[in-house]
């Protein structure tokens, strides 16, 4: 069966007043499936993330979300896309559930709805015994996780992730992983950056390399591996 192409970015420009951040970028993203994006710092990763869950605008070009242009109806595309920034985007001094609650009605979501939605992300990002906490007393690692289930709460199509595991424990990186297959598996599209080569490898579908603000390369890890090999490519 053919796969569903649900992200398409054509001909992308971002440009700050002395940088070109991304510079022509084309790439297609299948449905369900767990795109890595990896490079070096400065590459232009985040701002590509960053225009891709509409939180700032093209320079020129434009990125279609199931058909949607995002340049023209982003207000459609936000709807389809949940965002988890590097900077962790809580309330410390509430609980994790009053946090979760809060962004929820910011969703729209109420009363019955609200409740199972929060059921359901809690399990994802298996937090649910510290969830009556205050925030400030989680670990860097909880916050980041309490940040991806405030980031479903919608029920997303696409969960786009910048740095998810950076600066974390291994446990809540491990519990971050595992999310990240459930939602593949339940049809979510994973978008993910990292510089870390050997973690892409265990969990991506495909990967591309973003070299200052061009796409160097895309493929499967298997495919990619020559390139890996004879470039002996750092990602930092
Ligand atoms: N708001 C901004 N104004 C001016 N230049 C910016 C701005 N944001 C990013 N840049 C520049 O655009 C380029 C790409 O930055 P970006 O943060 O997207 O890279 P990155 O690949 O995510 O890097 P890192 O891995 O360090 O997070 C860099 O040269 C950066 O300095």
């Amino acid at each position: 069966m053919a796969k569903e192409i649900i992200i398409q970015i054509r001909d992308l420009i971002k440009s700050y007043s002395r940088k070109v951040a991304i510079n022509g970028v084309n790439l297609d993203i299948y449905k369900s499936e767990i795109f890595g994006l990896l490079g070096p710092n400065g590459a232009g990763k985040s701002t590509l993330l960053s225009m891709m869950a509409t939180v700032s605008k093209p320079t020129s070009g434009d990125i279609y979300i199931k058909d949607i242009s995002l340049v023209k109806q982003a207000h459609l595309v936000k709807k389809l896309i949940g965002f988890v920034p590097q900077e962790i985007a809580l309330y410390t001094k509430l609980s994790g559930i009053d946090n979760l609650k809060f962004w929820g009605q910011v969703y729209g979501l109420r009363g019955r709805v609200l409740q199972e939605r929060i059921e359901y992300v809690l399990f994802v990002v298996a937090l649910q015994d510290r969830i009556k906490d205050p925030v400030d007393h989680y670990s860097g690692g909880m916050k980041r996780r309490l940040n991806i289930a405030a980031s479903l709460l919608h029920n997303p199509q696409i969960l786009i992730m910048d740095e998810p595991t950076a600066g974390v424990d291994v446990e809540s990186r491990r519990c971050i992983l595992s999310a990240v297959k459930k939602l593949s598996e339940e049809g979510t599209t994973v978008i993910y950056t990292s510089h870390y080569l050997e973690e892409v490898d265990g969990i991506c579908h495909r990967l591309a390399f973003l070299k200052e603000g061009r796409i160097e390369t895309v493929g499967t890890m298997a495919e990619l591996e020559g390139y890996f090999a004879t470039s002996n490519k750092k990602t930092k």
